[in-house]
């Protein structure tokens, strides 16, 4: 038991319909978009925007491509209203896209309303008033015939003024306000009287706009009251359904997409999910999950880093680092498990594949994000993640056994550091650790002489602490290296193995140089030699001695901390 008072609370009722089709509905299109940024997000500011940052945002809503954008309250303040006049007096409204203003349902607050839209060629007046038991009850103090008698009387006067200014093109939109707290049958009555009152055609539609005004339930309890009221609204062919979802329990998203499912047509929602309280429907959000769905949103992200840091810049407001599709972190993977999966995926993708690569839903370049954010390091990730970054900073191909050791060299950093590993970090600990000469045993001139068996004469020196020696290395094997590692192990006493083996050209750098990696058993000890060079042979002798330089340093160390 928690201490909670839950008794305080009581449950949704579920709503009574009978065989619901929206479950098996599939969302096949987009739909008609209507941002409210300008709007429902601007009422939600701690300061709201100014005319110039309403402009700046204003150019990224019709650059991303919404045709419908609510630009304010006008009848609430001088910037909602100035804002508004410039659009139309600075011809800023593009001829496909139309403007929408929201008003409560008072004569004064209209009249300012349409004083703000004198001379647009299009424009949305949207009307509500609020229509829940509570608002009903507690806050108008009246009955359903009062409520009724409010979005009528608002609407005869929104006719009578859009009939003054013909010069407009209007197109009328009603909300009733609070709609996911109203019975349902009062919504659709109120509705019917506005419509009626309204008089549309197929031709010149009304907008029904049903906002859950706050989410008071689960996404699917909305879907079943979006459905219920599409079947009972009278003119259903002269209505278009809009919904306007709000992220009280965050499933504003869930919630308009089953309102879609149940048969809405057009969406009302904010880049990003700004808005009262917890926020409005992220538009950001649904358009990418249509997008990851194979459908064309009708709005093009394709650079949401612009988008981030506009409506950052305009709202004052952060943006959550794992926010979906827009968040700093949400291509990034730092598990080791998922880095693997990716990169694996990543590797066998063709060019014209449906995207199917683990842990990334959508392609990150199609946001204007890069790979290389994908992967990041720390001590959560594995070796698949580093030999990615390796290989994309500095065209080394570590083959899986190589992985393994050089991860494990990345681990310790970042376990010590307890921090990200940076990429740059990484090359640089690659290179220190495998592919500088800091000796002892350092290659000098060497001689093949190739028989039935391979001979090796070789030069190396010897840098000890007090003095650098001559050491003369010679053998015979079944190739040059073995010969090389047979006389190496006569020279030093050592049992020096070689285990695997593998090299590539290096696909950055010197175009003629070759890589080759070694992984060297010294005494009992797994050692991965690496180096690089012209010369093939010259590589892998190389690449023995790092190793026994690795295994020489180890030893030391050990040396030094028993003592
Ligand atoms: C869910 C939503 O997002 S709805 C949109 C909400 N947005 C905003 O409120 C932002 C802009 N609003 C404002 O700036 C102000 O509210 C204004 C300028 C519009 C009006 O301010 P005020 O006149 O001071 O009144 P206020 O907003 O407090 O309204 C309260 C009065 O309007 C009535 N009222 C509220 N909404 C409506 C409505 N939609 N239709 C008709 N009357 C309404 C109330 O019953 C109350 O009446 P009373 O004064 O007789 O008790
Ligand atoms: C005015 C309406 C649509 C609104 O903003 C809401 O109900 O949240």
């Amino acid at each position: 038991m928690s201490s909670f008072n839950h008794n305080k609370y009581q449950s949704f009722k579920p709503i009574e319909i009978v065989n619901r089709q929206w479950p098996d509905q599939v969302i096949s299109k987009a739909p008609l978009w209507c941002s409210v940024d300008l709007r429902d997000g601007n009422q939600a500011l701690i300061e709201p925007m100014s005319v110039e940052q309403k402009k700046v945002l204003w150019a990224l809503l019709v650059k991303v491509g919404f045709k419908e954008i609510e630009v304010g309250f006008p009848a609430a303040s001088q910037p909602d209203f100035d804002f508004v006049r410039w659009l139309i007096e600075e011809n800023q409204i593009p001829d496909d896209v139309t403007i929408q203003v929201l008003t409560q349902a008072r004569p004064a607050l209209i009249e300012r309303s349409f004083a703000a839209l004198k001379g647009a060629k299009r424009a949305v007046v949207h009307l509500y008033n609020s229509t829940s038991t509570v608002q009903r009850e507690q806050v108008f103090k009246l009955d359903r015939a009062g409520i009724i008698d409010i979005a009528v009387k608002g609407t005869q006067c929104v006719k009578a003024l859009a009939q003054a200014n013909p010069e407009t093109q209007w197109t009328f939109q009603y909300s009733p306000e609070s709609f996911t707290g109203t019975e349902l049958d009062f919504a659709v009555e109120i509705c019917d009287a506005v419509v009626a009152t309204w008089q549309p055609t197929a031709q010149d539609k009304v907008i029904l706009n049903l906002p859950a005004t706050v989410e008071m339930s689960t996404p699917n309890v909305y879907a079943d009251q979006i459905e219920w009221f599409i079947n009972h609204v009278a003119q259903r062919e002269n209505v278009i359904i809009s919904l306007h979802t709000h992220n009280d329990r965050g499933c504003g998203v869930a919630a308009a997409e089953l309102g879609v499912m149940a048969g809405a047509d057009r969406i009302e929602g904010t880049l990003l999910g700004n808005g009262e309280r917890t926020g409005n429907m992220d538009v950001v959000t649904m358009a990418m999950n249509l997008y990851s769905q194979g459908i064309d949103p009708e709005l093009d992200f394709s650079n949401i880093d612009e988008v981030v840091q506009v409506v950052k810049a305009c709202t004052q407001l952060p943006v959550h680092p794992r926010h979906p599709y827009a968040g700093e972190l949400v291509f990034t993977a730092f598990s080791g498990s998922h880095q693997d999966a990716i990169k694996k995926c990543l590797a066998l993708r063709q060019p014209d594949d449906i995207w199917n690569v683990a842990y990334l839903p959508i392609d990150p370049t199609d946001l204007g994000r890069d790979y290389q954010e994908v992967i990041r390091i720390n001590s959560q990730s594995g070796k698949g993640g580093i030999a990615w970054i390796l290989e994309r900073e500095l065209g080394v191909q570590l083959p899986r056994w190589a992985q393994i050791e050089f991860s494990a060299v990345v681990q310790k950093t970042a376990e010590v550091t307890g921090a990200e590993v940076s990429a740059s970090q990484i090359s640089e600990l690659f290179k220190t650790t495998y592919l500088s000469t800091s000796g002892p045993y350092v290659l000098g001139d060497y001689h093949i002489e190739r028989k039935q068996s391979d001979h090796v004469k070789a030069k190396l020196e010897y840098q000890g602490q007090e003095a650098t020696t001559a050491v003369e290395v010679e053998g015979i094997g079944r190739g040059a290296l073995d010969a090389f590692v047979n006389g190496l192990q006569q020279q030093t006493g050592l049992t020096i193995d070689v285990i695997d083996f593998a090299e590539h050209a290096m696909t950055s750098g010197a175009e003629a140089e070759a890589i080759t990696y070694l992984l060297v058993k010294v005494e009992d000890t797994r050692v991965l030699g690496v180096a690089v060079h012209q010369d093939i042979m010259t590589a892998s002798l190389d690449a023995v001695l790092t190793a026994l330089n690795i295994y020489t340093a180890q030893q030391v160390a050990e040396v030094a901390v028993a003592g």
